[in-house]
């Protein structure tokens, strides 16, 4: 973690990712608040930041005056204008490591100029410190730069050095699963509601089931498949439930969904 200890975080764009990234990185202890800065076009946004202990900057360019780590996490249809206009004041001691989804380092490099370019497609669990991510290289990042991000990545869940032409499949699965597996709690919570349960029991079991599925998954490093045929008894409830679900193709569902999120970031990236 020394390798931290010169570095200075800065945010471009303060919105729900760079929150989530900021409020990880300190409650990790990596990179304290006090050592990032953030810029955001909305007011109400950087407060959110300073009420986090960070700095802010009054404009991007500052940022990249006072930061060495630049983390790129405005919305895609407006990083190319962004990045352009901080060019002037990026050299080759800026790492600026970019999370805008479907956005390619050849594109980052030809706005950004000399700074050093890691590419990373996290999620939204950085909050709770429990992210899944993948992370590509830009040809000039060195050892140290990919030592770094690895390094404040694995600090707030897990991260995946992958072939960037491999990033939207990242995204697909990762970066927007979050979304479709907050929808089937919510769906299981349903169900437990139509069959009697109060909002909040639902939703506390519905969560925790899901918490540990994917721990019995991790830990016992069991494929998925055998986990699922060791809750179907025969003749039980859960083999009943599971023919409902293939009967509405659940699983191909999810597949396609995670296909559609790669084709959409491939679209993206010929922005
Ligand atoms: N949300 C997620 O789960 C994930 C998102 N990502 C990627 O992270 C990036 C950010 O996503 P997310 O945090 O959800 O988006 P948000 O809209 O929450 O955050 C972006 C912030 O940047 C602000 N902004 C807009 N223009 C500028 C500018 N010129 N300079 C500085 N700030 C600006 C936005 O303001 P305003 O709202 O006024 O435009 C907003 O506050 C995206 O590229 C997305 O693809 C990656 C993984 C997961
Ligand atoms: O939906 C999006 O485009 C962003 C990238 C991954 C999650 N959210």
């Amino acid at each position: 973690a020394d390798m931290l200890a010169n570095t200075r975080v800065g945010f471009i764009g303060a919105g729900q990712m760079a929150e989530a990234i900021a409020r990880g990185l300190d409650k990790a202890g990596v990179v304290p608040a006090n050592k990032m800065c953030a810029s955001d076009v909305n007011v109400g946004r950087m407060k959110v930041f300073e009420s986090l202990g960070t700095s802010v900057c009054s404009s991007n360019t500052k940022l990249a005056e006072t930061s060495n780590v630049l983390i790129l996490a405005v919305k895609p249809q407006v990083a190319e204008k962004v990045v352009t206009d901080m060019k002037p004041s990026l050299s080759k001691d800026h790492l600026l490591v970019s999370i805008a989804a479907g956005i390619p380092i050849s594109k980052l490099q030809d706005w950004a100029g000399e700074a050093r370019i890691v590419r990373v497609m996290p999620n939204v669990a950085c909050m709770v410190g429990e992210t899944a991510a993948g992370m590509s290289l830009g040809k000039t990042a060195t050892p140290a730069d990919s030592d770094l991000v690895t390094t404040m990545f694995e600090s707030v869940g897990k991260i995946h050095v992958v072939d960037e032409k491999l990033l939207n499949a990242v995204t697909g699965v990762s970066g927007s699963g979050p979304a479709y597996i907050f929808m089937a709690i919510e769906a299981l919570a349903d169900g437990g509601v139509a069959a009697g349960l109060t909002r909040d029991v639902a939703m506390s079991l519905a969560a925790q089931t899901v918490l540990g599925s994917a721990k019995m998954v991790l830990e016992t490093k069991k494929h998925p498949g055998e986990l699922k045929d060791m809750v179907t008894s025969p003749a039980g409830t859960t083999i009943a439930g599971i023919r409902e679900l293939e009967d509405r193709g659940f699983r191909s569902a999810l597949i396609n969904a995670v296909v559609a999120g790669a084709k959409r970031g491939e679209e993206m990236s010929k922005y």
